[in-house]
């Protein structure tokens, strides 16, 4: 072929006939077989030299390229940036490099204070799990990941990092390899609000504009006067193809009408050249470069073309019809998902790298940055108007701006076979974060499950290659195996699993990148303010991983078209098969499984608008498969049904193990708030019973002070409004009662205050209370009853120490009955006959609880813990009508006033003047007999509640009953006389 210009620079003079062979070895070659030694770390690799690859770059020719000139006042006309050197290093795998960016805190409303990762070193971070920090007292933590790890990266770019130095560091070098033929994928990965979009499109204001504008600049500052005149176009993967009359066009970087007046906003082609990065790159000055867009995104597991127009196709919507901003009619948008094709290899002969490409998404020849921009924005724009969440400005979709350049030689311009075509991608991942995070439902669910599963793939499909390279190097590394003592590559490759790429369209569409078509960066974003410690964690663990895999990047092939499309006229791909532009349709347009309403808001202030649109997506549509691809891979029946079984199978087993993993996290989190709630209710629990406790032990102090109340000791009111008519000598008789009685109850305070209580033993407060219950009365009685039998002796009225309360358990010997038998008959009582009936309501008279009338009557509260405790038990009615000696009895407040109630009513004097209480034969039988049942804790319980229902009925003798009582026993002969302690 003859050049039109000489090419001095070449380093080969290539023809079409001869097979280029590179004077400078490439990094690498294409076949596979030099591809997968070369990623095998343990042996050093041997790059095979192709004889059919052309010097694919030629460094040393290249030449300075002076600083684009710019516009007056723009930050272009600054001296170009010194970039740094490239770092080539001698082997040709190199792992994906994975840059750290943290994100800046923002404001006060962060949720964590403080960030909880901390740089070490300019490759190292330590990050601590702030919760840690917030409960660390806390024994449980709802988190499998450790709470503190360090992690490592090939740079770690700390807050205060400006977006200009980020992209010098991170995207400059695959700027540079893209422009001299290298393929080269960037993409970001990290949480939501984590600072990605910030990173790929930068923000608002002047300088902080992201790697994508900045990229394009720099593409445009260094090709500047090396524009080539579009006679071909890229197609497919690695494909070109003449060019159609209509791609020089001007690309469309308005809004079509329709959604223009729907956003009510223009874009402003002018404000893209306020922002502009000077750097410009040295390129080969004897090449001629034309520059090709697409923006792609992947959403709900499907690409779509987000620089497809939006056209008003349908005959329904004539003028007037097509909602406008603010109307509040929705506007039906219509998009077609675009299918994933393999690379036919007719392509070109040279690349062994089965990759996919985008089957009919659009491509714009651009000649400026600041068309390319406008063209970005436009997708953007797009990209929010089909996002759900439309007007919280979060990235739900993975979008990827793919940037070709053909390069052909000047002194070739004619032949094809000799352009070169390189491909950049930069890829903004949607947000990493859980459904659970999200709380979404329904189509939401689906739409985070999506996200989730791409990204899940991904890291499955770094997994998988990370372990079929170690599982190689190990093989390789092994000597003596095989025939000749060595292994057989294609033995140790088919024990390699298979790489899921297939699994997620994301994954497939950028396959390519990770078998070898070029450099691939990861630029992992992360928010240490944000709450998500876990996510962030895998996050990280993710980069982590990335960084172990090991690609070897190919040099852009040179092309080679086949003898059939070479001619022109014969337009290949692209022409007839440009699927689905964004359509505006009517509304009876027929249903589709994906039809949702977005509200998207545009501006702000007094020019905010507000359009409901409708978007209704379609599936892919179901061709032919490519005439190309028939040819390259010769369809077998049995082969594709079980390739698609396979894919089923992996698809089921793909899905399981995502519910297992949701579900684990899930019972995690239901197992911590059961526990939780556990203990909090028993906390609750706990807390009640000490309330009620509290309660029941003021019921008592206050039902034993009303008694003595109404005994008369504390002066009660009730009596001073009813005086008893009295004589003197009973006055006497009952001062010298009351002083005796006070004296013992001096006494037994006394006693108590050797029990009083401290804090620490309110426990026990309960069951101290529980021996002043009627039952330790019984039991004291019992023993009054056995000390009684010892001796006859009458006595006084003495004070004793208080039983321990565990006494009152202790089983209790009484004697058989019949042995009092100096006693009262009944007729001696005046004739009362006590059947068994009246005797049970003695028995359950039996009471220290106050009258409801003294209850009205409240004196205050006596603290519990100075509550005294009974000294000795209340005789009740058992002690009533029936001749005996005063047992010896320890008194205190409550039984005194019981006491002084009882005697009241039976008490006798004894021989010596002593008062003499006669116990009855039922009470006499029931001391005989005791029920210890009654004296387990729970019994007393039982009863002492019983009791406290039985207040109002407690009887009341009146002055009557007491005269008549008082002459019967006076009758007695064995008695000297009767005293009355009181009356009523
Ligand atoms: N390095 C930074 N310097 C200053 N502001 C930043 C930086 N990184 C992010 N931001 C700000 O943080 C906020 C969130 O960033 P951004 O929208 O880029 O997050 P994202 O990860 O893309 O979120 P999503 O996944 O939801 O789209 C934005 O307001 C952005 O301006």
């Amino acid at each position: 072929m003859e050049s039109k210009q000489p090419a001095p620079t070449r380093s080969s003079s290539r023809t079409k006939n001869v097979p280029a062979v590179a004077a400078q070895p490439p990094r690498t070659t294409r076949t596979r077989a030099a591809t997968t030694k070369a990623s095998t770390p343990a042996v050093p690799t041997v790059a095979k030299k192709t004889a059919s690859r052309k010097p694919l770059l030629n460094r040393e020719n290249a030449i300075d390229v002076p600083p684009t000139a710019t516009k007056p006042g723009s930050k272009a006309s600054a001296a170009t940036r010194k970039l740094p050197s490239k770092q080539h290093s001698n082997e040709d795998r190199e792992p994906i490099m994975a840059y750290l960016r943290i994100r800046p805190h923002l404001g006060d409303d962060e949720s964590v204070p403080q960030p909880y990762l901390t740089p070490l070193s300019d490759t190292a971070v330590r990050m601590t799990d702030p919760h840690d920090h917030q409960n660390n007292l806390s024994r449980f933590r709802p988190s499998a990941l450790p709470p503190s790890s360090i992690y490592t990266f090939s740079h770690v770019f700390p807050p205060d990092t400006s977006q200009s130095d980020f992209f010098t560091k991170t995207t400059l070098p695959l700027v540079r390899d893209v422009l001299q033929g290298q393929n080269g994928l960037l993409f970001t990965y990290g949480v939501t609000n984590s600072g990605k979009t910030y990173t790929v499109q930068g923000g608002a204001k002047e300088g902080s504009a992201g790697i994508l504008p900045r990229t394009l600049d720099v593409i445009y500052n260094s090709i500047e006067g090396l524009h080539g005149d579009g006679r071909f176009r890229p197609v497919r993967l690695h494909g070109v193809e003449p060019a159609e009359p209509t791609d020089s066009k001007p690309p469309p970087i308005t809004p079509e009408p329709a959604l223009a007046e729907v956003l009510g906003q223009h874009l402003d082609v002018s404000a893209f050249d306020i922002d502009i990065d000077p750097t410009t790159l040295k390129v080969d000055r004897n090449y001629e470069y034309t520059v090709w867009i697409s923006y792609a995104e992947v959403y709900n597991e499907k690409v779509y073309d987000l620089l497809a127009s939006v056209k008003d196709d349908s005959p329904e919507n004539v003028e007037g019809s097509i909602p406008r901003a603010n109307t509040g009619k929705s506007l039906l948008l219509t998009r077609t998902a675009l299918p994933l094709k393999p690379s036919p290899a007719s392509d070109n002969a040279d690349i062994t790298i089965k990759g996919k490409y985008i089957a009919g998404l659009r491509q714009f020849r651009v000649h400026s940055a600041s068309q390319a921009k406008a063209l970005v924005k436009l997708g953007q724009l797009h990209r929010r108007v089909f996002g759900t969440l439309a007007n919280r400005e979060s990235s739900r979709s993975h979008g990827m701006v793919i940037i070709k350049i053909i390069r052909g030689h000047r002194g070739e311009r004619d032949d094809p076979a000799a352009l070169q075509i390189s491909r950049l991608t930069l890829v903004d991942l949607a947000g990493s974060e859980r459904t659970k995070h999200t709380h979404t439902t329904g189509d939401r669910l689906r739409e985070a499950g999506n996200i989730n599963k791409s990204l899940m793939v991904l890291g499955q499909c770094m997994d998988v290659m990370r372990t079929n390279q170690r599982k190689l190097a190990i093989s390789l590394s092994q000597e003596g195996v095989g025939k000749e003592g060595r292994m057989d590559t294609r033995d140790v490759k088919k024990g390699l699993a298979v790489v899921p790429f297939r699994h997620s369209k994301l994954t497939e569409a950028l396959m390519d990148y990770f078998i070898g078509d070029g450099r691939a960066v990861m630029i992992v974003n992360v928010n240490p303010y944000d709450t998500g410690y876990d996510e962030n964690s895998h996050v990280m663990k993710f980069a982590a991983l990335a960084r172990e895999v090991y690609i070897t990047p190919a040099p852009a092939p040179v092309h080679r078209i086949p003898n059939s499309v070479t001619g022109l006229g014969k337009p290949h791909g692209l022409k007839g098969k440009e699927v689905g532009p964004l359509t505006l349709k009517g509304p009876d347009i027929a249903p589709n499984p994906y039809r949702r309403k977005v509200t998207i808001s545009m501006g702000s202030g007094t020019k905010s608008t507000e359009a409901i649109l409708e978007v209704l997506e379609e599936d892919e549509p179901n061709d032919e498969p490519d005439e190309d691809y028939i040819h390259d891979d010769p369809i077998n029946p049995l082969v594709d049904t079980l390739f698609d079984e396979i894919e089923s199978l992996r698809m089921q087993l793909f899905e399981a193990e995502m519910r297992c993993a949701i579900v684990e996290a899930e019972t995690r989190e239901e197992v911590m708030r059961e526990m939780e709630g556990r203990m909090r209710s028993m906390e609750k629990m706990y807390s009640k019973r000490l309330m009620a406790e509290l309660e029941q032990n003021e019921l008592k102090t206050d039902a034993k002070i009303d008694m003595l109340h109404q005994s008369g000791l504390f002066g009660s009111p009730a009596k001073k409004a009813q005086p008893r008519r009295v004589s003197n000598d009973t006055l006497e008789e009952e001062n010298d009662v009351e002083e005796c009685l006070i004296e013992t109850n001096r006494e037994g305070e006394k006693e108590c205050e050797d029990f009083a209580l401290t804090d620490d033993e309110s426990d026990s407060t309960q069951r101290r209370l529980m021996s002043l219950s009627p039952l330790s009365k019984k039991v004291q009685a019992n023993q009054t009853n056995t000390t009684l039998r010892e001796s006859w002796e009458p006595r006084k009225f003495v004070s004793h120490k208080p039983l321990p309360p565990n006494e009152n358990t202790k089983p209790i010997e009484t004697e058989q009955d019949g042995e009092y038998d100096n006693v009262v008959t009944d007729d001696e009582f005046g004739g009362r006959e006590y059947n068994d009936a009246e005797q049970r309501d003695d028995y359950d008279e039996e009471d220290w609880a106050p009258t409801s009338s003294a209850h009205n009557n409240r004196i205050p509260h006596v603290k519990t813990k100075t509550t005294q405790r009974m000294a000795g038990p209340s005789l009740g009615p058992h002690l009533h009508k029936r001749s005996a000696t005063l047992p010896d009895v320890p008194l205190n407040k409550v039984s005194l006033s019981k006491l002084q109630q009882e005697m009241e009513d039976l008490s006798i004097d004894g021989p010596d003047d002593s008062v003499i209480i006669i116990p009855t034969k039922k009470y006499r039988a029931h001391l005989q007999k005791p029920n210890h049942d009654e004296y387990d804790d729970i019994g007393a319980e039982v009863h002492a509640k019983k009791k406290k229902r039985q207040l109002g009925k407690m009887s009341v003798m009146t002055e009557e009953q007491i005269e008549k009582a008082t002459i019967a026993v006076t009758k007695n002969d064995n008695l000297k006389h009767i005293k009355r302690l009181s009356g009523r």
